[in-house]
């Protein structure tokens, strides 16, 4: 986990990258070989045993940290196969690969290259960092298909993969694949291992980026030297680039209070914390059904929706009026729970049929998912039939939660109250 890490966009770590060098007080060179260097001791210190590498190096300077990677590895006794592009690429990575060639041959980065070598303990992307511009196609995106599993088993390169900057293919803005399907069983390359230069970029910590990414060790290569020596007192860099002062800060819903049981307090702060599992979406993150009323009583569901999102439930997901036009549904109203979940509303008074199959879809929905129920007593005192059929949404126990009321405390509702209580939760 990151904490109060500097994270940087594609575009500032380049115009770093760029006044850095223009400073003339560090090479490009000199920041290819540390990120090269870098990744290899990454790997030396995962893998103490010289074993067999294949290391794949795409056009850029991605590929170039690639070709430095192969020559460490090389030199600390390790079988290094190299496959790699026939082209010219810029001269940081030019001279990288000249180095290379010195030391061993560049077979073609094709599928086939890589399928009919040995099999090796450690394979490098090198393929493509910070300077994706589009989809990978052909060989390039067969290869990176292959190391995600279309040849079968996934978790078969899983273990072996060490990532230059990130997975080739993944947009360090964003955290997705570009062009690619966004489902599970995708075959994006999945790395044990990610080595990233310098700071963090979102693509690290977004959407797909931790599941893909695996362990993320950001390596030092000297810019952030560079950076305090030439930090202007405005908190601009020398050249008038901007100092990004973003920090990652992570909930932890675990406080302690001191007013509680402290066993109870982790089991119950652990079952609110988000889903820490890669991968997870918003329907792992379970599920809230907010019955609310009609305007005159709906501060109550809104509220609880916008608890829900805080703790992680795929809040939102349901979003059940009464009446329409119900206050928490409507899409201005609910705009955090519409923007970051899905807000859905069921539609007419629920003491009729149209609402009450909404409602029902909602529980069924919310059953299967797993997720937390909550509804506005207020609205009982005005709307008795919808009421009733709400009641009925609320399962009497539920296997894996709390059940959570959005609910004014004068709200006239002795039988809800009296049911929570019956349920061992504190209404
Ligand atoms: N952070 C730093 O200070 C340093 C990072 N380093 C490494 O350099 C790469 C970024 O290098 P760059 O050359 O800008 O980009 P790439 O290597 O990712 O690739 C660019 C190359 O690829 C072509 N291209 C882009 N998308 C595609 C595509 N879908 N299909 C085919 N070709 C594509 C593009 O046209 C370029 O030719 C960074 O990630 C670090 O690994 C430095 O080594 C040290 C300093
Ligand atoms: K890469």
């Amino acid at each position: 986990m990151l904490h109060g890490a500097e994270i940087l966009t594609t575009e500032e770590m380049r115009a770093i990258e760029s006044a850095a060098m223009a400073s003339g007080q560090v090479t490009g060179l000199e920041l290819m070989e540390r990120a090269g260097r870098a990744v290899a001791g990454q790997i030396r210190l995962r893998w103490p045993k010289p074993g067999r590498a294949t290391v794949l190096c795409g056009p850029g300077n991605n590929g170039g940290d690639g070709y430095v990677v192969a020559r460490y590895l090389h030199q600390a006794g390790w079988r290094v196969r190299l496959l790699g592009l026939d082209n010219t690429p810029g001269p940081d990575a030019a001279r990288m690969k000249a180095e290379w060639l010195a030391l061993g041959p560049i077979l073609p980065l094709t599928r086939d290259a890589l399928r009919a070598g040995p099999d090796a303990d450690v394979y490098v992307d090198a393929i493509f960092g910070t300077g994706l511009t589009r989809p990978p196609q052909g060989e390039i995106a067969a290869i990176l298909a292959y190391l995600g599993g279309s040849g079968g088993d996934w978790a078969c390169f899983r273990e072996r993969l060490v990532a230059v900057d990130c997975p080739s293919g993944l947009c360090l803005d964003s955290g997705a694949f570009p062009g690619r399907p966004r489902k599970p069983g995708s075959h994006d390359p999945r790395a044990r291992l990610t080595v990233a230069f310098d700071s963090p970029k979102p693509g690290h910590l977004l959407e797909r980026g931790p599941e893909c990414c695996g362990e993320l060790v950001i390596a030092d290569i000297g810019l952030a030297a560079w950076r305090v020596r030439n930090r202007n007192a405005d908190g601009t860099l020398s050249r008038g680039i901007r100092y990004p002062a973003v920090e990652a800060i992570w909930p932890d819903f675990a406080i302690p209070d001191s007013r509680r049981n402290p066993a109870r307090a982790r089991s119950e702060a652990s079952s609110l914390r988000k889903e820490q599992a890669g991968g997870g979406h918003k329907f792992s993150h379970g599920h809230a059904l907010i019955v609310a009323g009609g305007r005159p009583a709906a501060g109550g569901g809104r509220l609880s929706a916008r608890a829900a999102l805080r703790i992680g439930r795929g809040a939102g997901d349901a979003c059940a009026a009464i009446r329409r036009p119900a206050g928490p549904c409507r899409p201005a109203r609910c705009a955090d729970a519409s923007r970051r979940g899905r807000c859905r509303r069921a539609a007419g008074h629920a003491g009729r049929p149209a609402g009450q199959r909404a409602l029902h879809r909602s529980r069924l929905r919310g059953r299967a998912r797993g997720g937390a129920a909550a509804r506005d007593p207020g609205r009982r005192a005005r709307h008795g039939s919808g009421c009733r059929c709400a009641d009925r949404l609320v399962p009497r126990s539920r296997p894996d939660g709390a059940v959570a009321q959005g609910l004014r405390a004068d709200a006239p509702c002795g039988r809800v109250r009296a049911r929570l209580s019956r349920s061992g939760r504190a209404p």
